[in-house]
């Protein structure tokens, strides 16, 4: 079972409180700079530090829990106890700094005396206003962009700012803005800056040279710089970066290291590029002198986390930058690889970001039909759902009409994309874009099976269909079974052993055993070309559940539907 993040952490807390000197690799480690971490940066070394750290509470890596006392700014630090680690070095700040100080106190910078911070910004070293003056801004005709529409969607969405004085980002941060002479956000700066740092997932589309980059750069360079008492594993060679900006070229990557690090010189917070068709030795040794943001192309990153030179385990930001582009380019077999098969947090544990200047409709409408057998059941899932970080709602009958036709609205829009419903209230659907249809519990009836997955697939389109399967849904096995081989897919071997045994015992489901489907006819009507299934999970010895892949599906030209 995998370990959840907030454990990992403090088992890393505890694991890492040895000293410095007694690593894992002495040798190597006195070769290079120690990697020292934002918060510990720029300290001057404290008597008052206790002789090792504190584990680190799992609740203070919950983002929720970052938001701090309301009426005060989050920076002012508060009664936070200090994490500050002293294998790192320099050593932590003392107690009292914490509870006066947060981050306004950072006097910037890398590890003093250990690698001097190269000047992004060429020789002009930081004469900066300390004001958002009216300097020049670098191009960007803001009065055009003033009329330009912005539309958001989602639930609660926090609200846009004007100025960058209105955002709580730190001292530090806001420097580089000057130094970079931006005087105001631009539009998508404006709205996803906030979204951002109020810890939510984003997907924005704006036009190319809208400023993208410093809207997910600002909140995740201020994320790291308040998330002071992260503790992060130390493997010999393994690094453990905090974000990831995942972007499908050397060249896109390159700029936005570039753009990266101007916006986080002097904060203490390291940004590393990697990219293909570069000699990797270069690459490996900037990471082994500590990263925070590692800014990678899919390819090269897959193969530093296959020589497990990189780990995941510590993202709290994921970035990618043109989304759309990178699956154009293929390169979804890797994105799939590094976020959902190697140790990358889950959703609702790490904030995920897509930017792009396009995105096709059906990125942008992947909605997700989840089917349950009872109005409890839905009720719960919806709330399960809502708490991890994935909007839903929820159509049944103990709902009125009302209520019924917002949650209904609230799908269609993608304000709520995933729609737990009971089959009562489901029938009927017309929905466009429905992408995944999913059977939680699976019904009693092979035509209502069929209604259900007919919600996605429409119109020749591809649609994804997952079932979950159990021994409770036995009398079901032989007409999935048969089903699935009539629409020419592959039966688990699984499936088939549930099916003959659901024969021999006669089986409960009015179609078990009759080769054909009784009543009507779907695959005549072109339905069963267009779905596809897939039952992953479950073994022999029964209650296993379902994992998702697969698509596929669409039918012939001029094949009516049975359902439109
Ligand atoms: N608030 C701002 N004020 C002035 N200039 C800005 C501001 N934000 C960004 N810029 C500048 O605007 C230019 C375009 O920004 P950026 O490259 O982030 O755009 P983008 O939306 O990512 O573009 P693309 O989609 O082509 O990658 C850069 O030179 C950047 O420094």
């Amino acid at each position: 079972m995998r370990t959840s993040w907030a454990d990992s952490v403090a088992n890393s807390a505890s694991e890492n409180a040895a000293p410095a000197s007694s690593g894992n690799n002495g040798s190597l480690r006195s070769s290079r700079p120690a990697y020292v971490p934002p918060h510990l940066r720029n300290r001057t070394p404290s008597a008052d530090l206790p002789a090792s750290s504190p584990a680190v509470p799992s609740q203070a890596n919950d983002r929720v829990g970052y938001a701090g006392p309301a009426g005060g700014s989050r920076w002012a630090g508060g009664s936070r106890p200090d994490y500050g680690r002293p294998g790192y070095g320099s050593g932590g700040r003392p107690a009292a700094a914490a509870a006066a100080g947060g981050w306004n106190n950072r006097s910037g910078g890398w590890e003093r005396g250990r690698e001097r911070e190269v000047n992004p910004f060429g020789n002009d070293d930081g004469e900066v206003d300390s004001t958002f003056g009216e300097q020049e801004n670098t191009g960007i005709n803001f009065d055009a962009y003033e009329d330009i529409p912005v539309e958001t969607s989602g639930e609660n969405v926090p609200p846009s700012v004007n100025t960058f004085a209105e955002i709580d980002l730190a001292e530090a941060l806001n420097q580089n803005i000057r130094r970079c002479k931006y005087v105001k956000p631009t539009p998508v700066q404006r709205n996803a800056i906030p979204i951002i740092l109020a810890g939510r997932d984003l997907m924005a589309c704006a036009q190319t040279g809208s400023g993208k980059t410093a809207a997910f750069c600002f909140p995740i360079i201020s994320g790291i710089m308040r998330e002071q008492y992260v503790q992060r594993p130390r493997g010999p060679r393994t690094v453990y970066p905090l974000a990831l900006i995942l972007s499908p070229t050397r060249e896109l990557s390159c700029q936005i290291h570039d753009e990266a690090r101007k916006f986080a010189y002097q904060t203490g917070v390291k940004v590393v590029v990697a990219y293909g068709g570069a000699p990797i030795n270069q690459q490996l040794r900037e990471l082994e002198r500590g990263v925070d943001i590692l800014v990678a192309t899919p390819g090269r990153l897959v193969d530093l986390l296959e020589r497990a030179r990189v780990s995941l385990q510590m993202i709290r930001y994921l970035a990618l930058d043109e989304a759309d582009r990178m699956l154009d380019m293929g390169f979804e077999p890797q994105i799939r690889k590094i976020v959902e098969q190697m140790d990358m947090p889950p959703p609702g544990r790490r904030q995920t970001m897509l930017f792009s200047a396009t995105f096709p409709k059906e990125i942008q409408q992947s909605l997700t039909l989840v089917f349950v057998e009872t109005k409890k059941g839905a009720d719960s899932l919806e709330n399960w759902l809502c708490v991890n970080g994935f909007p839903a709602t929820t159509i049944h009958g103990d709902r009125t009409q009302q209520e019924r036709e917002m949650a209904l609205r609230s799908f269609k829009s993608g304000k709520t994309p995933i729609l737990v419903a009971t089959d009562v209230a489901a029938r009927g659907l017309d929905i466009p874009h429905v992408a995944h249809v999913v059977n939680f519990d699976l019904p009693n009836d092979i035509d209502d099976y069929v209604h259900r997955i007919g919600r996605t697939g429409r119109a020749g389109k591809s649609g994804l269909a997952t079932a979950f399967f159990n021994e409770n849904n036995m009398s079901m096995a032989r007409s999935l079974a048969d089903l699935m081989q009539e629409a020419n897919q592959e039966v688990p071997a699984w499936l088939t052993r549930y099916a003959s045994r659901a024969s021999y015992s006669g089986g409960k489901n009015r179609r078990t055993g009759g080769g054909r489907f009784g009543g009507r006819d779907f695959r005549r009507e072109g339905s069963f070309t267009r779905v596809t299934d897939y039952y992953g999970g479950g073994n022999s010895s029964g209650g296993g559940y379902g994992v998702p892949a697969s698509y596929g599906g669409g039918y012939g030209p001029g094949v009516a539907s049975a359902w439109d």
